[in-house]
């Protein structure tokens, strides 16, 4: 009587199988049929890279149909693609907006930007957030999470759809190098009481800045650093790291794989909470001991991505100086430094 059963559910089994094996035949014949209709057969499709975006019918999640082949224009030959732990490294020409908008989409991804304006520094907003919301994450859940001393300066710019300005009143510091480095603590005291309740994802930038060019999800993974302009075709061993062994950011001679800027990088906001908790424990220790890093909080985040390495790291066109010329590996220029008199703003 049991193994009667068995066969009988194996016969059932079968002929599931062979309805789904119909089923997925005639929707292969359809999808096929409509790019007949639509004059565009698969050659061309290979020929313009074109990418498909339809309806299953009938409802349901929106699918995607391209050409393989696109993948094989999807690289770089004359940069570093991927680190040797596997983390991408995103230039130009690597990556399709059109998926990654798309899966994030899906994912209904909100994202918070933290930029502080502290003193005379609020005079870059105004550029900065215009061209942000030109720019940045464009068609997604953005909040710019401002942070200042002077909440009344903060310029009221015309914004997108989804995306929010929230002005956080902190305190300032005398020292530009200590508004700086208390950018770590602020991040981590904010991500544990607020942003992990209102976004998924954090990206911390510098105020003194604009958006040149498309700033898009390919940037977001759990923890991601970017390539500073000064450094990017440098060896190890000209790399600014902290070198005094003093210093909690001290970094070995023979250890260390990039030098990442300060002033663009971020996360979820759990990673982001970790970096920063960890960055910001590290200058206080500094403090105690007498001690400032060479370059600040760019020297701590240094000392963290060599012992938590990023999963993803943006290139140079994710923040560019144009003092640093114009490389032939830099095709886009995304977001630049906006020239400044050192000595006038930071006083
Ligand atoms: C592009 C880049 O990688 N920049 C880094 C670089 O310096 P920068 O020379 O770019 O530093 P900076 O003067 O832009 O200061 C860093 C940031 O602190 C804020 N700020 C500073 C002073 C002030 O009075 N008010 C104020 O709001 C502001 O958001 C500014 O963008 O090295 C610094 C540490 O030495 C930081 O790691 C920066 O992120
Ligand atoms: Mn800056």
């Amino acid at each position: 009587n049991k193994t009667c059963l068995q066969d009988e559910s194996l016969v059932v089994q079968l002929l599931r199988y062979r309805v789904l094996f119909i089923y997925f035949n005639m929707e292969g014949l359809k999808l096929w049929g409509s790019r007949i209709l639509s004059g565009v057969g698969l050659s061309g499709d290979r020929d313009r890279g074109c990418f498909y975006r339809r309806q299953v019918e009938g409802g349901g999640d929106p699918w995607s149909v391209y050409s393989k082949e696109t993948f094989l224009s999807h690289r770089r030959k004359d940069v570093l693609m991927m680190t040797p732990w596997f983390a991408p490294i995103v230039w130009e020409g690597t990556f399709n907006s059109e998926i990654l908008n798309e899966q994030f989409r899906l994912r209904n991804i909100s994202v918070g930007v933290t930029v502080f304006a502290i003193k005379k520094y609020v005079v870059f907003l105004q550029k900065f957030l215009e061209t942000a919301e030109e720019y940045f994450v464009v068609g997604h859940k953005v909040n710019y999470y401002i942070f200042t001393d002077r909440p009344d300066e903060v310029p009221s710019v015309a914004l997108k759809e989804g995306r929010n300005i929230v002005v956080l009143k902190v305190p300032n510091y005398a020292r530009w190098q200590d508004v700086s480095m208390r950018r770590m603590e602020m991040i981590s005291n904010f991500s544990q009481q607020r942003f992990i309740k209102e976004v998924h994802y954090l990206v911390c930038v510098d105020v003194d800045m604009r958006f040149n060019d498309q700033v898009g999800v390919e940037i977001l993974s759990d923890l991601f650093g970017t390539l500073h302009p000064g450094f990017y075709g440098a060896r190890r061993q000209s790399f600014t790291y902290e070198r005094r062994s003093i210093s909690q950011a001290v970094i070995p001679r023979d250890e260390g794989d990039f030098y990442y800027a300060g002033g663009f990088f971020g996360g979820t906001v759990i990673e982001v909470y970790k970096l920063t908790k960890r960055c910001h424990e590290g200058i206080m220790m500094d403090k105690d001991n007498g001690i400032e890093a060479i370059w600040h909080d760019e020297s701590h985040l240094n000392k963290y991505f060599v012992y938590h390495k990023p999963t993803k790291i943006l290139s140079p066109e994710y923040l560019w100086d144009d003092n640093m010329g114009r490389p032939q590996i830099l095709h886009k220029r995304r977001f630049l430094a906006v020239p400044k008199n050192h000595a006038a703003i930071r006083n």
